[in-house]
């Protein structure tokens, strides 16, 4: 089946050559096409030209669908890489506490924070946390994201962390948003235990089963994630349980340098991880080794923005050449899915300019979750998620607050969304 969208103002393709990701002046450099046309053929990027010479090479194609676009933009589908979707309860009050100044370890201190929503989750079934993941992955997909990483990490034992990522494998099976699952054994230490028992019990009982669990096709985790911080899972456990993940294939993609500097960073690349996530207090010396080691930093602007959390050192890390990603950190403490705002924040608080923050939360963003040769740029071969804008201007997708200049959204070549009447 093939699909043609012609009368493209600029086709933002990110890319031509098949760059895994894009790092310092590159990310600059978004390779616009004026005045261009796309051919889909199922759900991938059969062609893509300037307008007259596709409308002659395929005038004898028949076309299921003909989209003209009428001089506006075509960006990629947006690549969130860094999620919390699945959780039960309702943490607003902690919002409140938060505008009291209370800070996130208060609130964790108190037993609220992560803690909570454990117990929420405790209580809920895989049906009913499998109906709101479902809402809210509806509205990621709605907002302009089409292809979202999701971890687990409300589960905190064996039998909820298993039912978190079965979770996800549903909403895999079942959703149009493409997404990348995360097991996060080491979210929080539940009361009762310390973080030595529970790196042990994640290492030699947990990471055994979900492995079991893996091989039965249950559940679909691609990378382990811990929660480094000070007085949580410090450096020696943080290693120990992605050591544990890797040799089970897991990839390391964890949260590290959020509150405390502990130079996760420097661990996390002599061990090859994939990526990690917050990044306020990075020091020079963690900038140096993700570069060194190809470790992708994944800003979240609104965790900072919320926490009132100093603001990354994004403009070191981009200019030593770091790959540079973007997630929205969706969940409980911080309720934002639109990458379209994430960006406007890494714009406006973190200072990229617009095309750096459309590549970190595009090409960027997909490597950092190993989905980079397939997404995040609009190239031959690639998967055709793209989103037609009602505008002549792609930066209106970062500009507009609050607003969307979405016209079409294409997921896998499918029409998913039409907000163009
Ligand atoms: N920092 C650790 N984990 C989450 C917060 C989860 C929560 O507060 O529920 C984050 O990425 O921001
Ligand atoms: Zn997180």
């Amino acid at each position: 089946m093939y699909t043609l969208l012609y009368n493209i103002g600029e086709i933002v393709q990110i890319s031509i050559s098949k760059e895994p990701f894009k790092t310092q002046s590159l990310m600059r450099d978004l390779h616009i096409l004026n005045n261009g046309a796309i051919v889909i053929k199922d759900s991938e990027i059969f062609d893509i030209g300037f307008n007259d010479e596709i409308q002659t090479k395929y005038a004898n194609t028949v076309f299921s669908y003909k989209f003209d676009v009428k001089g506006n933009s075509v960006v990629p589908g947006l690549v969130d890489a860094h999620t919390h979707p699945v959780f039960a309860g309702d943490r607003v009050h902690e919002f409140a506490m938060k505008l009291d100044g209370k800070t996130y370890m208060d609130i964790h201190k108190a037993g609220g924070g992560i803690m909570y929503s454990v117990n929420c989750v405790k209580n809920a079934n895989e049906s009913t946390l499998y109906e709101s993941l479902n809402q809210r992955l509806n509205k990621f997909l709605k907002s302009g994201t089409t292809l979202v990483e999701c971890k687990s990490g409300y589960g905190i034992d064996t039998e909820n962390e298993i039912k978190m990522m079965k979770v996800i494998k549903r909403a895999q099976d079942h959703m149009k948003i493409s997404i990348v699952s995360t097991y996060l054994p080491a979210h929080t230490i539940p009361p009762g235990m310390t973080e030595n028992e529970m790196a042990n019990l994640i290492c030699d009982e947990e990471i055994p089963i979900v492995k079991k669990m893996i091989e039965q096709g249950e559940i679909n985790p691609e990378q382990i994630d811990v929660f480094c911080e000070k007085n949580i899972y410090e450096l020696e456990s943080t290693e120990r349980i992605l050591r544990a993940g890797k040799s089970i294939g897991l990839e390391g993609n964890f949260h590290g340098e959020e509150l405390n500097c502990l130079n996760s960073c420097v661990m996390g690349g002599n061990l090859g991880v994939r990526s990690i996530s917050h990044l306020e207090y990075t020091s020079d010396e963690d900038i140096a080794a993700m570069r060194d080691s190809k470790v992708c930093a994944v800003l979240l602007p609104s965790t900072q923005y919320i926490l009132h959390l100093p603001i990354p050192p994004v403009r070191k890390m981009i200019d030593e050449g770091v790959i540079v990603a973007l997630g929205s950190d969706f969940n409980p403490n911080a309720w934002c899915y639109d990458m379209k705002f994430i960006m406007n924040l890494a714009c406006v608080n973190y200072r990229m300019n617009m095309p750096e923050a459309l590549v970190a939360a595009t090409l960027n963003a997909a490597a950092s979750i190993g989905r980079s040769h397939l997404y995040g740029s609009i190239e031959i071969g690639k998967k055709a998620d793209l989103l037609v804008l009602n505008c002549a201007n792609w930066e209106h997708i970062i500009y507009e607050i609050c607003d969307s200049p979405i016209s079409l959204i294409f997921k896998h070549g499918e029409l998913v969304h039409d907000f163009s009447n």
